[in-house]
């Protein structure tokens, strides 16, 4: 792996496959998990759709599958398609498949978003049962702001530079008082969703966005680089948690036009 730790807050972890990669992930998921259950008791971690999920594989295998803190761990989603929880865009469908069904998660620390009401009530639903997790410490809540913290929310990032369902020149990218917002007009289906907002993701612990891709390559150096004012402003450029860490797992083809870098083995 290639270390790029840019600054203090801010670390570039690139890997050569993405076997390393996926084993670095678990690795840091797991520090996190033990490091987090040491001192609260317990583990609040976000999750998002797309490639993330495979590759958080290795969770399920050991060592990590025993030594875990599993019972711990109360999970949130960072994005949902507004669509029945059995469907294939389902988020927590993809979760429940390929990661939590193969854990000892305990039911009902799994909150997932409630497939059967409008985009707007499981936003407002999805709002009450963060309050609710934040009063009984499930979540702890931000030192500077009302906002939840949760100890890790894992994003992916799009080709066009979207992070969980807040995409490029969207309303959304406002909002500045909701910790959970709805769409209906997601420019990369399914249309309807409910997502975290920048309060909510820039005051957790720690946030990591999972790349892999030579097609990413120049939205990730657009999203990392200084490359000035005349840029698109990218939302992964937005993913600046103002207390807590902000870790980039890239693979080499995605990190290959970053300035100032070459992968050396
Ligand atoms: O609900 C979603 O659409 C996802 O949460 C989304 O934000 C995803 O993380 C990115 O689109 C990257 O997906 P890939 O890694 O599969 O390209």
């Amino acid at each position: 792996m290639a270390l790029c730790g840019d600054h203090k807050d801010r670390e570039l972890r690139i890997h050569e496959s993405l076997e390393e990669l996926s084993t670095d992930l678990a690795d840091y998921i797991a520090e996190l998990s033990e490091a987090s259950v040491k001192e609260r008791g317990v583990f609040s971690i976000a999750l998002s759709g797309g490639s993330l999920i495979s590759l958080m594989g290795k969770l399920c295998e050991a060592p990590y599958n025993k030594t875990v803190d599993w019972g711990k761990w109360y999970i949130f989603w960072a994005d949902e398609r507004v669509v029945a929880k059995s469907h294939a865009d389902s988020n927590y469908k993809l979760a429940k498949d390929n990661l939590l069904s193969k854990v000892p998660i305990v039911p009902s620390h799994v909150h997932s978003i409630n497939d059967s009401v409008s985009a707007e009530e499981a936003a407002d639903e999805y709002k009450f049962v963060i309050r609710q997790s934040v009063k009984s410490r499930i979540v702890s809540v931000s030192d500077v702001s009302d906002s939840p913290k949760f100890d890790l929310i894992l994003l992916g990032m799009g080709a066009d530079g979207h992070v969980a369902s807040l995409f490029p020149d969207h309303s959304v990218l406002e909002e500045k008082d909701e910790w959970v917002a709805f769409i209906t007009n997601s420019p990369k289906p399914p249309p309807e969703r409910i997502t975290f907002t920048f309060p909510v993701i820039n005051s957790a612990s720690n946030v990591a966005i999972v790349v892999t891709g030579e097609n990413k390559a120049e939205t990730v150096h657009l999203a990392i680089d200084d490359v000035g004012d005349d840029s698109p402003l990218l939302p992964a450029r937005l993913i600046q948690p103002r207390k807590g860490k902000l870790t980039w797992f890239l693979d080499k083809y995605a990190a290959s036009k970053l300035d100032n870098y070459q992968f050396s083995e």
